[in-house]
């Protein structure tokens, strides 16, 4: 699939997700990871399954230069695949990158409400 292809559906959501299967259905356990946290952050995405078109395959391999599925891109730039989003996950870079496109994680306001709420066990 050629650049401009992928560039239109970079533009159709600020976050996009190339993967191997559908989000209800990941045929791969790489893809149903990232699948699983952008449900736990509540973001809402795109997604286009690679395994029903050959030339978006390759061709988002091109367009990144990353040998992988899945993608994740953020406001049309590639972001990573299954390490990094789980890494950006675990240090909190995640929820930084959603906000500074506007994106508010879920994940964020239930951290506020535990460290605000009273009898929950923290100190
Ligand atoms: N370490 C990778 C795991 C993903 C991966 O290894 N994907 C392989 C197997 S699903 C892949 O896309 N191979 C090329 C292909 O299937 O086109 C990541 O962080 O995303
Ligand atoms: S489809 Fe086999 S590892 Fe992803």
């Amino acid at each position: 699939m050629p650049k401009n292809e992928i560039e239109k559906l970079l533009k159709n959501n600020k976050v996009v997700v190339f993967m191997k299967g559908i989000p209800e259905q990941p045929q791969c356990g790489f893809s149903n990871a990232v699948v699983q946290i952008l449900r736990m952050h509540g973001v809402n995405y795109d997604s286009h399954n690679v395994l029903k078109d050959e030339s978006l395959r390759q061709g988002i391999k091109e367009y990144s230069n990353w040998p992988t599925i899945p993608q994740v891109y953020i406001n049309g730039e590639f972001v990573g695949g299954c390490d990094i989003m789980l890494q950006m996950h675990q240090s909190g870079d995640l929820i930084e990158e959603l906000e500074k496109v506007g994106i508010h994680s879920e994940l964020l306001d239930k951290e506020k409400n535990r460290e605000g709420n009273p009898g929950d066990g923290k100190k």
